[in-house]
C-alpha cells in the first residue's frame, strides 16, 4: 500500500525561555510510516508526548531533527523544513486534523464554519453546504443550532462541529487527537464510522484514543509512546513500534 508519509529520527526538545531556559525532552528519534487506508494509534502513559508528536506532524511545532516526508499533490515534501506557504497548502488539501477542542470564531455561525474548509479549496458553496449539513445532521447537531456561532455550545456539541469540519474535504491524511473525548455512545459510533469510512477511501489516519472501544473499532496498529527515565534534570521520551 501506498506509504502517505514517513517519519524519521524525528526528536523535539521544549525551552522555556519564561522559567530559566528549563528544557523538556519529549520525544527522540521517532521513526513512523503511515501507509493509505489504515489508522495508527498513538499510545502511552499522560504526558509521555503524544499530542506534541500529532502536532509535529500537523507542523504546528518544530521538531529540533529529523523528517517527516509527506506526499502531497503528487510529491514528497518535508514538513520540518518545509516553508509557511507549503505549510498552508498541505493543510489546505492533503492533511486534516481535528483537535479536542474547536476553536470557535465569534459570531460566525456552525454552518459556515463547518463549511470553510471545502470552500477554501474551490469546491462550490452549494455543494460545501449539502455535505456540511450531511455531516451535522449524522453528528446529531440539532437543526436550529447551525445558523448559530457555537460559542454557547456545550463541550460535546463543540466537539462534534469540530469533527464535522475536520471531515469536510476528503484529506489523504487525518490527524486525530481524542475526537470522541466529550461524546455519548451514539455520537462515538457515529465517529467510529467517519473514521472507518475515510480508511475505507484511502485515507492515512494518525489518531490519539483514549476511548478502548473507539480504539478497538479503528486502530490498525499501536504506535507506543514512552516516557523514559529523567536523564540530568531533564525528561526524555522515545517511541517503538509494537505489532
Ligand atoms: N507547548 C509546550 N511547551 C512546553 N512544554 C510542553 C508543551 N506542550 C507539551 N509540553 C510538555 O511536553 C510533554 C508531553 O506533553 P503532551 O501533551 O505531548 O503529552 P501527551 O502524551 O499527549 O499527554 P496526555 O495523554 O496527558 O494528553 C509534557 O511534559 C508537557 O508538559
Amino acid at each position: 500500500m501506498t506509504i502517505l508519509f514517513s517519519v524519521g529520527g524525528l526528536s523535539k526538545t521544549f525551552t522555556l525561555h519564561t522559567q530559566g531556559g528549563a528544557e523538556i525532552d519529549v520525544f527522540n528519534d521517532i521513526s513512523l510510516e503511515v501507509r493509505a487506508g489504515e489508522c495508527v494509534c498513538l499510545h502511552g502513559p499522560s504526558g509521555a508526548g503524544k499530542s506534541t508528536l500529532l502536532r509535529s506532524l500537523y507542523a504546528n511545532y518544530k521538531p529540533d531533527a529529523g523528517h517527516i516526508l509527506l506526499q502531497h499533490g503528487g510529491e514528497s515534501i518535508d514538513l520540518v523544513s518545509a516553508e509557511p506557504w507549503e505549510v498552508i497548502e498541505v493543510r489546505r488539501r492533503t492533511i486534516g486534523y481535528v483537535s479536542q477542542f474547536l476553536r470557535v470564531i465569534p459570531r460566525v455561525a456552525t454552518i459556515d464554519i463547518v463549511t470553510e474548509p471545502m470552500i477554501a479549496i474551490g469546491i462550490p458553496a452549494d455543494e460545501a453546504h449539502a455535505k456540511a449539513k450531511a455531516l451535522l445532521a449524522r453528528l446529531n447537531i440539532p437543526k436550529r443550532l447551525w445558523s448559530l456561532a457555537p460559542a454557547t455550545f456545550s463541550g460535546g456539541e463543540q466537539q462534534r462541529v469540530n469533527i464535522a469540519r475536520g471531515f469536510m474535504v476528503d484529506y489523504p491524511v487525518l490527524l486525530l487527537d481524542e475526537p470522541t473525548a466529550s461524546l455519548d455512545a451514539t455520537n462515538r459510533q457515529s465517529v467510529v464510522q467517519l473514521i472507518n469510512e475515510a480508511k475505507a477511501r484511502g485515507a492515512g489516519i494518525v489518531g490519539i484514543f483514549h476511548d478502548e472501544e473507539v480504539r478497538k473499532a479503528v486502530t490498525d496498529r499501536l504506535f507506543e509512546v514512552r516516557q523514559m527515565p529523567v536523564r540530568k534534570s531533564r525528561r526524555s521520551t522515545t517511541a517503538q513500534m509494537v505489532a
